[in-house]
């Protein structure tokens, strides 16, 4: 297919990096250093497995995460986290969550002061709550930290197929005074390529609780749909799943709609509509009876929504958020539920209001409409 060339790069007037350093050569890593060097950018790849990085040095793609793949000549992989992050004008970690904060760690005495980093992560770090950019900022110090996150199958990307991101940083006083020289617009047009259509936003919370949610929605949806349920539950689901992360996002100090951009109930939506999702895929086998040991084959596979059912159950147990779809998914994956009487359980609960704020009038018989 041919698309136009993109004007939002030279409608914002923002000057894009010129170097980018990518840390993780997994399946995401590896297609968000094809956009970057897709959109001009110079590009390097760090992967810790040798074979990925000379099979891609060699124009042979990466063979392990994206076979069949061809990616642009001038993307390098090296296996020193030192040379690819070394004069980087912006770096992209990709690494999964439980690697996060020793990946931070691991690139910081190579950054240049006040280089940006985009986490493109997504999860909640057990036991601290944090969500992904906050790990990475501990570990890092004083450098602006964000996002890019969407509805972005990494295989998809990479082959170009139109694909649209949020790029997410929390906007300084100093980005309030010049938008379009802060991190989020540089880096939204550093991605901007003719099939990558990036979006920018100043709410990181509402961003990263976005993208961690969907994958426990979608484990959830899988089961279902794994176990016989119809369509009708699926689309509950994913409409209830999104009011759980409007509640945890608004708790934790994001806003409700940046829920219903891209990150939200685009990830969301594509996530819990398709096999192509490691999660939604493991909850499939899981419903059809799979034990966990034999899915997908016995391979260990990347499913953030896995241990991340845990975390984000105990977040918002913390800060004092119902969310009864994901205490259901917790329960079956981690708590011996058993499926069919814990999703039982999740459709025969008491009747609540919708919106949640609608809730305080149900309870409280002053605010009760007089029928
Ligand atoms: N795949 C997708 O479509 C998308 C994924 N994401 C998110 O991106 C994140 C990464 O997922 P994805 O790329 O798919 O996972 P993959 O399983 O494809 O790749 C994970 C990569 O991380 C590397 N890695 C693991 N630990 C470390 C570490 N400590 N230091 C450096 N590298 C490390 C692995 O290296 P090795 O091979 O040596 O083990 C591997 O290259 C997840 O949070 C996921 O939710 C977001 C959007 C789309
Ligand atoms: O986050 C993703 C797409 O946006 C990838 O989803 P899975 O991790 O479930 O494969």
């Amino acid at each position: 297919m041919t698309l136009p060339e993109p004007t939002q790069g030279s409608d914002l007037h923002s000057a894009p990096y010129g170097r980018i350093a990518v840390v993780g050569a997994g399946a995401w890593g590896t297609a968000l250093a094809c956009v970057a060097a897709t959109a001009g950018r110079q590009v390097r790849l760090f992967g810790r497995d040798a074979a990925v990085v000379a099979a891609i040095n060699a124009g042979q793609g990466n063979p392990a995460y994206l076979p069949d793949v061809t990616l642009p000549a001038a993307l390098v992989a090296t296996t020193q986290i030192s040379e690819a992050v070394t004069g980087a004008d912006a770096v992209l970690l990709v690494v999964p969550s439980g690697a996060v904060r020793s990946a931070a760690t691991s690139l910081k005495s190579f950054l240049l002061p006040g280089t940006p980093v985009a986490v493109c992560t997504k999860g909640i770090e057990p036991q601290s709550g944090l969500l992904m950019s906050q790990v990475a900022a501990e570990e890092l110090g004083d450098v602006p930290v964000g996002t890019i996150s969407g509805p972005t199958f990494a295989r998809e990307t990479a082959l170009g197929h139109p694909t649209a991101a949020t790029v997410a940083f929390d906007f300084s006083h100093a980005d309030r005074l010049s938008p379009t020289q802060s991190p989020a617009a540089r880096l939204a047009v550093s991605m901007s390529t003719p099939s990558f259509k990036t979006f920018i936003s100043d709410d990181l919370v509402g961003v990263e609780i976005g993208g961690a949610i969907k994958n426990v929605i979608a484990i959830g949806c899988g089961m279902m749909t794994g176990a016989g349920f119809a369509e009708n539950t699926r689309a509950a689901l994913i409409t209830r799943g999104m009011d759980e992360m409007k509640a945890l996002a608004e708790a934790l100090g994001g806003r409700r709609e940046t829920v219903t951009g891209l990150a939200g109930a685009g990830d969301l939506t594509l996530t819990c509509s398709s096999q192509t999702s490691r999660n939604m895929s493991l909850g499939v086998q899981l419903g059809q009876g799979t034990p966990r040991a034999a899915c997908f084959d016995g391979q260990a596979v990347v499913v953030e929504g896995e241990a991340n059912a845990a975390s984000i159950v105990d977040l918002a147990r913390r800060v004092g958020v119902s969310m009864p779809i994901c205490e259901t998914v917790h329960a079956i994956l981690h708590g011996g539920a058993e499926l069919h009487q814990a999703f039982a359980d999740l459709w025969t609960r008491p009747i609540e209001a919708e919106p949640r704020a609608l809730e305080i009038s149900l309870n409280n018989p002053a605010q009760r409409p007089v029928s």
